[in-house]
């Protein structure tokens, strides 16, 4: 089995200049098959004030009406991944900029409405590892903006960090999988405010007893859900780190590591 790595950047990472240059920077410097998937949610979220249409979040989640969707497509599909490609290109990186709907690569279902109506959010249905292991074969690196399509043709808002793991478990079929999830803290941290305060090693009791407490809380909580759920179904290995230290958790150790 070859190795691959999964790595996904985070939104508020990409929104700083610097931050996503040095970020790049490692992700093109680690050795063997990768393919990254980005957020930006960020991003979106400032663009559609601009145009004047209103942000709403549930359990980690926008709800995405229609033009919403087009402010994802154009921020997530568009700027921000052509802007990733072209800079990896600058770092002799041959990267192809992806939604899921290229390639037939990720497959969703439009979430159904239950207490919430999330609108054009897609739950993922389908990855075709098969057509990412061929890009990976003609020495491409896959870069994912997580927009995903339905099979009536639609385009859907999936979560980035659902999408990784989707990936992740997917690929696991043929490859000896690791998963980075990068953003800008030092990892999954005891105490929130204290940048210092990382946990090396996070198993589900662990993780179940932090929740309870509050200690872990907002947007960790479906990072997390997503992170176990890859551990659990053929992943070998999940760490949660800064973008900063992507190489050293990659090679050394650095972050949080999953344990089940
Ligand atoms: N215990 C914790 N350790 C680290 N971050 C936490 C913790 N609890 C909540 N968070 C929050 O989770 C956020 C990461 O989730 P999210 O905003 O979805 O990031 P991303 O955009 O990278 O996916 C952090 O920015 C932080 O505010
Ligand atoms: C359905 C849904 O919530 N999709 C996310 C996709 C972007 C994302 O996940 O970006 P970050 O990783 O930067 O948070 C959103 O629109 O915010």
């Amino acid at each position: 089995m070859d190795k691959l790595t999964v790595i996904k950047i985070g939104g508020n990472v990409i929104d700083d200049p610097n931050a996503l240059k040095r970020f790049l920077m490692a992700f093109a410097g680690l050795a063997g098959a990768k393919l990254l998937v980005h957020g930006g949610g960020k991003i979106a979220t400032q663009v559609a004030d601009k145009l004047g249409i209103q942000t709403t979040m549930v359990e980690g989640r926008r709800i995405t009406d229609q033009p919403m969707l087009d402010v994802v497509t154009m921020v997530y599909g568009g700027l921000v991944n052509k802007q990733i490609v072209a800079k990896l290109q600058a770092l002799d990186v041959n990267a192809i900029g992806l939604t899921g709907a290229d390639g037939s690569t990720v497959l969703a279902k439009k979430r159904p409405v239950k207490d919430i109506d999330y609108g054009m959010v897609g739950d993922i249905e389908e990855v075709d590892s098969g057509q990412i292991q061929f890009f990976l074969r003609q020495d491409l690196t896959p870069v994912f903006a997580p927009i995903t399509y339905s099979a009536a043709g639609e385009l859907l808002n999936t979560n980035a960090d659902t999408m990784a793991s989707a990936i992740a478990v997917d690929m696991a079929i043929h490859d000896n999988v690791t998963l980075v999830y990068c953003f800008e803290k030092k990892g999954v941290l005891k105490d929130p405010t204290d940048d210092n305060s990382v946990i090396n090693e996070l198993t589900p009791a662990l993780y179940a007893e932090y929740k309870a407490a509050g200690t872990i809380n907002k947007g960790m909580i479906p990072k997390l859900d997503n992170a176990f759920k890859a551990l659990e179904n053929g992943v070998s290995k999940v760490i949660i780190c800064h973008a900063d230290e992507l190489a050293k958790a990659v090679n050394q150790g650095a972050g949080t590591t999953l344990r089940s």
